[in-house]
């Protein structure tokens, strides 16, 4: 059965979480007063869908519905998950959250994308307070995984196992505090930022700059205490403390002072972006911070290491799902072209045609049991020989199958045909490809071992059965 979310406010945030919801298959409403919601949601959904479905390897699931309600009654009446999403203003919270609780199940699952109000500032005049809790997200939310939970065990161990099946990372904050973990740090850095721009000590290009050329890239695959620690040397924390902990006594920040946002100070700042940004629209500004998120955290993917490995364990999770039945044609990849894959002529590049070849190969050998255990003990396939041609252009974004044959598959070889097909099942491309069953050891071809032929024997059956069927 599907499972529905309901999105209260559906602007920036609530948008994001509507994207991330439909595209892992959950139905959503959403509620927004604003005439204008609408249009801004699917302005969103089209940018979400071309970026999160390339952070996989493996096809996501099939949409969800989404629709727009007239009234939150109606949103929240069968929901499993309830985002509230409303504007930053506690008594507004409140009485959202009322009406909610008025109209959803007991068992709902109330989460608040709050930045900075606590779960029990939130729970102030609650029917049911335990029910509410802090899932805050980071924008953009169908991309970034981090969600900082705040409110009760019980419940948040249930809002814990959802965010993983959705491909995000929970972080549990196990004491409330305002502005939760993150929030704390995104302050201190914007509060630091406004007054070397009011002091006249740096634009907000040279800002961004010194985030982006530098402590950024470090802080966005290690964060902060990592990093530090290798900044210390081979004598490591302790002495780093101990050389740069001195400094924290000088006068090196005004972290405790916030500058007046006078009409001038904001003035400065809007005049200064738009002549940093200003040639861009806001959707291109997005499409180019997603592009990059995407190449960035699919190259943390291919590391395993941080928010990549997080991904690789949900493609693990999809895929999984999904492993391929030979008595039917075998559908060896399923998956989106990512924004990486691209080259100057604007669609696939040839050599990443090779990539899914690989992969198509990668899950014809799973299935013949040269998995990761068979090829951990020493054996394995080389391909020796490909043969594509190329019959029409992928783009990005754009989802792409490859069905498989197997068309020989006896003693040391494995001879695959593979057809990539496009959404509108048009042959995109095909290869032929020659595998050779080879010793690790000897790096020599070999015999594959018996429960390998065995299982190769029987898929070349079932498939030829299944041919001359068709
Ligand atoms: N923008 C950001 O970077 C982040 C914001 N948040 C939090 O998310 C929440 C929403 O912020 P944004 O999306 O940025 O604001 P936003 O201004 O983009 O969206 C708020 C939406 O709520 C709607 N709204 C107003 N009254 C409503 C009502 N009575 N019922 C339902 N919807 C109503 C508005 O029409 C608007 O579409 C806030 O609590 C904020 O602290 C969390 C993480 C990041
Ligand atoms: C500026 N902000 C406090 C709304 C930021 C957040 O809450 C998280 C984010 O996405 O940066």
């Amino acid at each position: 059965m599907t499972n529905t979310a309901a999105i209260i406010g559906g602007g920036v945030i609530g948008g994001g979480w509507a994207a991330r919801f439909v595209l892992s298959g959950w139905d959503v409403a959403i509620f927004d007063p604003d005439p204008d919601a609408g249009r801004k949601i699917d302005a969103v959904m089209a940018n979400a869908r071309r970026s999160l479905p390339a952070l996989s390897e493996v096809a996501l699931p099939p949409e969800g519905q989404i629709k727009f309600v007239p009234t939150l009654a109606e949103a929240v009446a069968d929901a499993d998950w309830i985002q509230e999403s409303a504007p930053e203003r506690l008594e507004m919270k409140h009485r959202i959250l009322k009406e909610i609780q008025t109209h959803c199940r007991e068992d709902a699952l109330i989460g608040s994308s709050t930045s900075g109000f606590k779960p029990s500032e939130l729970q102030q005049g609650a029917l049911r307070p335990d029910q509410i809790f802090v899932a805050h997200p980071f924008n953009p939310v169908y991309l970034l995984p981090l969600i900082e939970l705040v409110g009760s065990d019980k419940t948040t161990a249930r809002a814990h196992d959802i965010l993983t099946q959705i491909g995000m990372k929970p972080l549990k904050v196990r004491k409330e505090i305002d502005a939760h973990i993150a929030d704390r740090f995104l302050e201190a850095v914007w509060r630091e930022a406004l007054w070397l721009v009011k002091d006249g000590i740096a634009t907000t290009q040279e800002i961004d700059d010194a985030i982006r050329y530098g402590f950024g890239l470090r802080w966005g695959q290690m964060g902060l205490f990592e990093t530090y620690r290798v900044a210390g040397g081979e004598a490591g924390m302790a002495h780093f403390i101990a050389q740069f902990g001195p400094c924290l006594q000088w006068p090196w920040t005004k972290l405790m002072d916030v500058p007046e946002l006078t009409d001038e100070l904001v003035q400065t700042i809007a005049s200064q972006s738009d002549a940093q940004s200003g040639s861009h629209s806001i959707r291109e500004l997005e499409r180019i911070r997603d592009d990059n998120l995407v190449s960035m955290m699919r190259s943390l993917k291919g590391r395993n290491w941080g928010a990549g490995a997080l991904l690789n364990e949900h493609d693990a999770r999809l895929g999984a799902a999904t492993e391929p039945d030979f008595t039917k044609p075998i559908i060896s990849v399923n998956r989106t072209v990512p924004v990486d894959w691209s080259d100057y002529n604007g669609h696939m590049n040839e050599s990443r045609y090779g990539q899914v070849w690989s992969d198509a190969a990668d899950t014809v050998m799973r299935m013949i049991g040269a998995d990761a255990a068979y090829i951990a003990a020493g054996l394995s396939y080389f391909t020796v020989d490909t043969h594509t041609k190329f019959m029409n252009e992928c783009l990005v974004g754009e989802p792409i199958t490859v069905v498989t044959q197997i068309v020989e598959g006896a003693g040391k070889k494995l001879r695959l045909y593979h057809e990539m097909k496009n959404a509108s099942e048009d042959v995109v491309a095909s290869c032929t490809q020659l595998l050779i069953h080879v010793s690790l050891q000897t790096r020599k071809s070999c015999e594959p071992a018996p429960l390998v032929l065995e299982k190769l024997a029987a898929i070349v059956a079932a498939q030829a059965t299944m041919q001359a069927q068709s």
